[in-house]
């Protein structure tokens, strides 16, 4: 039997990580002939503080995956942090002579050895398009990860379209766009806010986007059932094959080392005390956080709307934000927490009725995935894109704000009232978001439509023999 190796490069931070590392997992399960290396970049831990310890603990147990630590390099100058996208595409870049060496080493010690094992290929998280050039000198094609939806791989598709036509950045006061693959108009104010950025935002994205079509292949986190239209757009003739093989999901890897099990026990005896759907659970990525003035209006909207939560509210001073005499007020309605929460745990359980979320895609394919209908709260990175599709062209969310943009922005306490009020009382959108949850566990199953998209990667990277 001829073996196999992949080489998966992820990109740190939580929200590739997740996705990334149990797709390599559902890869090896799938295929005894599979092997698999991951490389794991070095990166600023002020950036990333838990990236090296999760890989480690998700990869430790899994026989046929080896995980290789890629040496420090040095980091980029710090001015490139007016753009923290930019400066980690050089921070990637800067690891590309290691790269290339750690591959170039496994690919001659297999021919050396007698294992009969052969590099089929490298799996590049979609901010390392710049190693597709590592595979060409090596002769080994690249497949991309795509951690995020199609609509989103769509629009970056679309980007190096548009820069050989208009050449520069977008600008707020920009017509609505008319993107192939996204259904409705794009009003600016829900584009990622990257690629409005002239600090180096807007080039990264396009660095990025530029290579995707240089792959043998795009692997997208996303399943033909939720997102058809945009899946539809990229048979284009000039896309690689694009393979749906979502939801790919954490849902039993080891605990974040950054979650406190303390922490974890008290949240999940305090929803075990809950009424069915009664709670409404708010907590906003490995990121979000907010300033004072927002938290205190948070405080005040969910109160007012009478209904219990659960908000991770992740803020040293929240203490000192929230209004006067409100943690005594919410005593036996209300929780929360302030660190790491342990997000699929809550979805999956019973008393949570709904979620405000900032809409990354992986807290919105858990929330489908449970049943769980989002409010929308988006925040950073594509998410407002993520929002305004998940509202206005799947009705799979209630809107709160689709366009929100952190520092400038403050969402009202009546806001929030009502928002959490409809996602609790709606039973339209969580008829259609438990349907989503049903046919996305069904696309997984043997014959499902991701189940199939699997098999059809592992056939054309491997071969059927
Ligand atoms: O307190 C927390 C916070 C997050 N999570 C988990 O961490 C992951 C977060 O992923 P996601 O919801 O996608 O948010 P981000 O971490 O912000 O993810 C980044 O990556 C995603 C995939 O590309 C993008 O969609 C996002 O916009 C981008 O910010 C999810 O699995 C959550 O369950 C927890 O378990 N506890």
């Amino acid at each position: 039997m001829k073996k196999a190796e992949l080489i998966v490069i992820p990109a740190p931070g939580i929200g590739h990580l997740v996705s990334t590392l149990e797709f390599a997992k559902r890869l090896i399960d799938r295929d005894d002939r599979l092997f698999i290396t991951i490389l794991s970049m070095k990166f600023d831990f002020s950036l990333y503080p838990f990236s090296d310890a999760y890989t480690k603990s998700l990869t430790a147990t899994q026989p046929r995956i080896q995980l290789i630590h890629l040496p420090q390099v040095n980091p980029p100058p710090s001015e490139l942090l007016k753009s923290r996208l930019n400066y980690i595409s050089v921070y990637i870049e800067n690891n590309i002579p290691n790269v290339k060496d750690t591959v170039t080493n496994i690919v001659s010690s297999n021919s050396n050895s007698d294992s009969s094992r052969v590099v089929v290929g490298l799996i590049l998280d979609f901010v390392c398009t710049s190693m597709i050039d590592v595979g060409r000198e090596l002769n080994l094609p690249s497949y991309l990860f795509f951690t995020s939806n199609a609509g989103f791989l769509a629009f970056m598709l679309y980007l190096p379209i548009r820069h050989n036509q208009i050449g520069n950045e977008f600008s707020e006061s920009d017509p609505e766009l008319l993107i192939p693959g996204i259904l409705n108009p794009l009003p600016t104010g829900v584009l990622p806010a990257a690629v409005l950025d002239k600090d180096g935002g807007y080039t990264a994205y396009m660095k990025f986007a530029q290579r995707f079509r240089d792959t043998k292949g795009i692997i997208v986190n996303t399943l033909k059932e939720l997102e058809q239209y945009a899946i539809d757009s990229l048979s284009d003739g000039q896309t690689p094959p694009v393979y749906t093989v979502g939801p790919v999901l954490g849902l039993k890897g080891p605990p974040n080392p950054a979650l406190d099990e303390a922490e974890r026990d008290n949240i999940m005896k305090w929803l075990d005390d809950q009424p069915p759907l009664s709670v409404v659970f708010l907590c906003f990525g490995s990121m979000g956080r907010f300033g004072g003035t927002q938290v205190k209006e948070m405080a005040l909207g969910l109160e007012r709307s009478g209904r219990r939560f659960l908000w991770c509210l992740r803020s040293p001073t929240s203490d000192d934000v929230l209004p006067e005499g409100f943690l005594d007020q919410i005593k036996g309605k209300g929780m929360i927490c302030s660190g790491w929460a342990p997000q699929v745990e809550i979805l999956a359980h019973k008393a949570i009725g709904g979620f405000v979320s900032h809409c990354g895609w992986n807290s919105i394919l858990e929330s489908l995935w449970y049943g769980v209908p989002i409010v929308t709260w988006p925040i950073y990175a594509e998410q407002q894109l993520n929002a305004f599709r998940m509202v206005k062209e799947m009705g799979l969310a209630v809107e709160l704000r689709l366009d929100y943009k952190s520092g400038g922005d403050l969402v009202m306490a009546d806001e929030i009232e009502r928002a959490v009020r409809r996602v609790m009382d709606d039973s339209e959108v969580r008829k259609k978001v438990k349907e989503m949850g049903e046919i996305a566990r069904k696309a997984l199953m043997d014959g499902g439509s991701s189940f199939n998209s699997i098999g059809q990667l592992l056939e054309d990277m491997i071969g059927s023999t």
